[in-house]
């Protein structure tokens, strides 16, 4: 049976969450699925044994692979690494560190059937983020939520976990997409030639987990980078409005003392 749907995994140390990561989705995809499923990290030569984790799986039968990057560095740059690299027709995007749930990723492949683009979501009736996330960081994603508001109609473009038809990638100019950052679900949401004005989305609600195993890569230079990328969307999407960017930068400014403030004080 030949590949026809591709799971992307961006991974920098994360050589404890692949075995776990890997067994838990092909058992969710079953005997049928699975065969018709490769599983491909993007790793930045993290030399910490990723590679060999990866080969061990091999040779248990798992169709996984494993692409080490070393000019490169970057989420967003991995996960179209892997986009590009991937033989199936149906993609899908999710963080190594099993905050995003495996046995969810079954779904998500439905619903690419019905829809060009997939988004797992945080902010569906019974689901949520992780309830252990500290203030500063619910602020930060709910403020970074908010401001890719005119962007998209999804209602969680900041989510790592989404997938979309290959076609519509091959279809963009591979230089416009901006490979800087974490936010790579907006980028495309914003830029790729979807149908419907990319108004025809599939949304499949997981809970956010709690990452057990290794560190989070999120720092304050992904954060100024997804300013930078906010600011590029802006532009592309209503041409240079002075009066947006303006509004946007006043905003972000006010909540990013507002963080400096809560982390002194608390
Ligand atoms: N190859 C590669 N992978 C990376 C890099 N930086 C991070 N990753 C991988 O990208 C995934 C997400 O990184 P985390 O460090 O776990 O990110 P997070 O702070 O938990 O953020 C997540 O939640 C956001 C939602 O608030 C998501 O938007 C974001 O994509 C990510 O999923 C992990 O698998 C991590 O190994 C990098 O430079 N290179
Ligand atoms: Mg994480």
């Amino acid at each position: 049976m030949s590949v026809t749907q591709s799971v992307i995994v961006p991974a920098y140390k994360e050589k404890l969450n692949i075995k776990p990561l890997t067994t838990r989705l092909f058992a969710a995809l079953g005997n049928e699925g699975s065969k018709s499923t490769e599983l491909i990290f993007v790793d930045d030569n993290s030399q910490d044994g990723s590679v060999e984790e990866v080969e061990s799986l091999q040779k248990q039968g798992y169709n996984v692979k494993i692409i080490v990057r070393t000019a490169e560095r970057g989420l967003s740059s991995a996960v179209l690494r892997g986009f590009y690299d991937a033989q199936g027709d149906y993609v899908i995007c999710m963080d190594a560190d099993l905050q995003h749930p495996p046995e969810s990723v079954p779904r998500l492949f439905d619903s690419l059937r019905e829809n060009p683009f997939v988004i797992g979501t945080r902010y569906a009736p019974g689901v949520g983020i992780d309830k252990d996330w500290p203030l500063y960081r619910r602020v930060i994603s709910s403020t970074a939520r908010m401001m890719a508001r005119p962007l998209t109609v999804a209602s969680d473009p900041m989510s790592g976990f989404f997938g979309l038809q290959k076609k519509y990638l091959l279809e963009a100019k591979e230089d416009d997409i901006n490979k800087e950052g974490f936010k790579i679900a907006l980028e495309l949401l914003a830029k790729l030639p979807l149908p419907n004005n990319g108004e025809k989305i599939g949304e499949v609600p997981f809970s956010f987990g709690v990452r057990t195993e290794g560190e989070s890569k999120l720092s304050g230079k992904v954060m100024i980078q997804y300013l930078q990328q906010l600011k590029e969307l802006y532009v592309y999407k209503f041409g240079a409005n002075n009066l947006i960017l303006f509004l946007l930068f006043g905003f972000v400014l006010v909540t990013y003392v507002a963080h400096q403030f809560y982390s002194l004080v608390f």
